[in-house]
């Protein structure tokens, strides 16, 4: 019964990162019919909107990167059954998220505006990021990245595996291809706002921080198998000269 509890939370955990990642493509896309874009709703002062995004995406960087260390998941374990452990963390980033758009304050100012055949090969390329980050997830496991799989493992008595590293497709030329595919969308815009460009360079900071941080972790997972994968491969963008 308790097996099933933990399956049907993972679900729904599941279910409102979907949702969740959805509702951020139209956002960061800035599509006028939501209640809430990356540039509509809200009209606060521009000190004040830099203020209030600059939090958000504070807490949402907060969010991601304490709850991601292993320290804090062996700690956070003694209070929260394992097999659930991931998908707390896929709701708590995902409402992290929720209150991003939320609370989001729009900063309409232009900085470019690309029309005609520039547009739509920006729209191209934005839309490829997201298919990057997506095919990426599954290159991992994405399931398991999601919670999903150590649920429904418990469920079948499947005794919790060690982590395997893995290299498939995009992780032979860089090591953080999801994350690339993050920054080719937050970027690739014909209609960039000063609150759209606060937006890519905060999430990106926080990407580029995301990484050391993972890095480190995965060297002590992997030891030196992931040292030489580092040595050998480029982070966000395949090497030009093998060295
Ligand atoms: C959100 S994913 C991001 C993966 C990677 N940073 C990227 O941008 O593609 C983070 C998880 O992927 C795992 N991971 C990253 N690289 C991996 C690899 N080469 N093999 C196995 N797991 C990996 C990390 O341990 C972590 O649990």
């Amino acid at each position: 019964m308790k097996r099933l509890a933990f399956l049907s939370f993972s679900a729904i955990a599941y279910a409102v990162f979907l949702s969740t990642f959805l509702y951020l493509i139209a956002f960061v896309a800035g599509l006028p019919i939501l209640p809430k874009s990356v540039d509509h709703g809200g009209g606060a002062p521009v000190i004040i909107a830099v203020l209030v995004d600059l939090l958000l995406i504070t807490a949402f960087a907060l969010q991601h990167s304490i709850m991601a260390r292993p320290g804090f998941k062996r700690l956070w374990t003694m209070l929260v059954p394992e097999p659930i452990e991931r998908s707390i963390y896929v709701l708590a980033a995902s409402l992290a998220l929720i209150l991003l758009f939320m609370l989001w304050q729009p900063v309409p100012d232009v900085l470019w505006r690309v029309g005609g055949s520039g547009a739509v090969l920006l729209w191209a390329v934005f839309g490829l990021g997201w298919l990057i980050v997506l095919l990426s997830t599954f290159l991992i496991s994405h399931f398991e990245l999601f919670g999903l799989k150590q649920s429904w493992d418990h469920v079948h008595g499947r005794a919790r595996r060690l982590a395997v590293f893995r290299t498939p497709f995009f992780y032979r030329l860089v090591r953080h291809p999801l994350y690339s595919g993050f920054f080719i969308a937050f970027w690739a815009t014909p209609y960039m706002t000063l609150g759209h460009l606060m937006f890519a360079t905060g999430m990106s900071t926080f990407m580029l921080v995301a990484i050391r941080f993972e890095e480190r972790d995965l060297v002590g997972t992997f030891g030196e198998d992931y040292v030489r994968y580092r040595a050998r491969t480029g982070m966000l963008a395949p090497r030009l000269r093998r060295g």
